[in-house]
């Protein structure tokens, strides 16, 4: 066998490892859940019909007097009634008629507009006095808040895939809303393998690490609208693995298994050792850097996502392959990616193979690359650069495509 034959080949392009990706992870279930401050962030599967107008009634924009003038220019007005916020306001208002009425409050039948009670020569506190003088004359409509004039019921709040922001929350209860109908999230289990990995809190001795890609991956899926149920790290144990792959299957709370680590060629690569023998999985070796090295399957019918161990692979990875399928599970549009102007240094990058650099966007809009390696470059940057096959170097001056993180 002659040297570099072992080498690992590009053999699935990233666009159809996602495609494969979207496959295995699928689509969420949809349940309806109070519009509440816990909806925050849920996406719509359905749209949110407004229940009720909003306003429900025609309604005083301003705490003032209500008035129907006899005459354009009328300014002196018989007050016949008083209405507070909350008020039935049941009367009408004839011709040369005003009613007080108060900020929210429904207006009595007939009222032509509001003036403000800072234009009149009332008190504004006290019983309501029995005339009103006016400094203007009424113009019909001014302050008057009509009613549906916001959303009328049986109109949309938010469509599918809306996320339910705190502004969307506020109107769809205004509106008469008390469920909604949304996407369930992922519930995932996070194993992360390596028998040097240690747990905080515990000496790493001469060849062990501080282990962080299961809370970085779990931070990872919870940003991309996940709920993390297990966070477990495992050995290079075969049958350790094994055990906890089976019994994350059963788990009544998990939908997805990701994994880091043990994907690549070395002499104790768990996940593939244990999971390559099984059909439905598959190991690859993208055309991509860094997050080359993928696997996905599943065992037991549990959907199981392999990231390599790098963690600036597993997060590049997550990021720019299992996020899609998730965002696309959840119901969420696809996050895009803009031009921007590279002011960094020329960088080389590996043609032939589709390449993710740290960058960091500015105000101003140009990209650069942050002055550090590995993770200290991806915990100061705010955006990954895309460099494609094609490009061996980046110059100033180059427009690169930039995904915002
Ligand atoms: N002969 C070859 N060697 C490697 C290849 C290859 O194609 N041929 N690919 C390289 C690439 S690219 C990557 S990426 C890695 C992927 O390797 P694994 O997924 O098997 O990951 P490990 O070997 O387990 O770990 C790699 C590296 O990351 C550290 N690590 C792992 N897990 C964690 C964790 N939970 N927290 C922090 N750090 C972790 C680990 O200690 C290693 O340093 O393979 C290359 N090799
Ligand atoms: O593909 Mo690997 O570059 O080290 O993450």
């Amino acid at each position: 066998m002659g040297v570099g034959q072992n080498e690992p080949v590009p053999h699935t392009s990233v666009a159809e490892h996602r495609i494969a990706l979207r496959h295995v992870i699928g689509a969420a279930a949809t349940e309806v859940i109070p519009v509440d401050r816990h909806a925050l962030g849920r996406r719509l599967a359905e749209p949110l019909l407004a229940i009720d107008d909003l306003p429900r009634f025609d309604s005083s924009a301003m705490d003032g007097y209500a008035a129907v003038p006899e005459t354009p220019d009328q300014r002196v007005f018989l007050v016949v009634g008083d209405v507070a916020a909350g008020d039935a306001a049941g009367f009408v208002l004839e011709p040369g008629q005003a009613a007080r009425v108060m900020t929210g409050a429904r207006l009595p039948t007939g009222a032509v507009g509001v003036v403000p009670v800072e234009q009149t020569d009332a008190e504004r506190t006290g019983p309501a006095p029995r005339q009103v003088t006016f400094a203007a004359p009424v113009a019909p409509g001014r302050h008057v808040r009509k009613q549906a004039e916001d959303i009328a019921a049986g109109v949309p709040v938010a469509g599918t895939g809306a996320p339910l922001t705190a502004a969307v929350i506020a109107l769809a209860r205004s509106a008469g809303c008390t469920e909604a109908v949304v996407h369930v999230p992922t519930r995932v289990a996070v194993v992360a393998t390596g028998a040097e990995l240690t747990v905080p809190g515990v000496d790493p001795g001469r060849g062990g690490i501080h282990e962080s890609n299961s809370e970085m991956v779990a931070a990872l899926a919870s940003a991309a609208g996940c709920s993390v149920t297990r966070v477990a790290t495992c050995t290079d144990d075969p049958g350790a693995l094994e055990g906890l792959l089976t019994e994350l299957s059963a788990a009544p709370d998990v939908d997805l298994v990701i994994t880091t680590g043990g994907v690549s060629a070395g002499a104790y690569e768990v996940v593939r050792q244990v999971c390559e023998p099984r059909e439905s999985f598959s190991f690859v070796h993208l055309a991509m850097q860094p997050g080359g090295p993928q696997g996905l399957g599943r065992w037991d019918g549990m959907p199981v996502v392999c990231l390599p161990g790098t963690p600036v692979g597993a997060f590049v990875s997550f990021e720019m392959l299992v996020r899609p399928a998730l965002d696309e599970r959840h119901g969420a549009p696809a996050r895009g990616a803009s031009s921007a102007a590279y002011v960094g240094r020329p960088r080389h990058t590996r043609a032939g193979m589709v390449q993710f650099i740290s960058g960091v966007v500015a105000p101003d809009g140009t990209v650069s690359a942050p002055d550090a390696r590995h993770l200290s470059a991806l915990a100061g940057s705010n955006a990954l650069i895309e460099v494609p096959e094609t490009v061996e170097q980046i110059v100033p001056g180059d427009i690169v495509t930039v995904h915002p993180l």
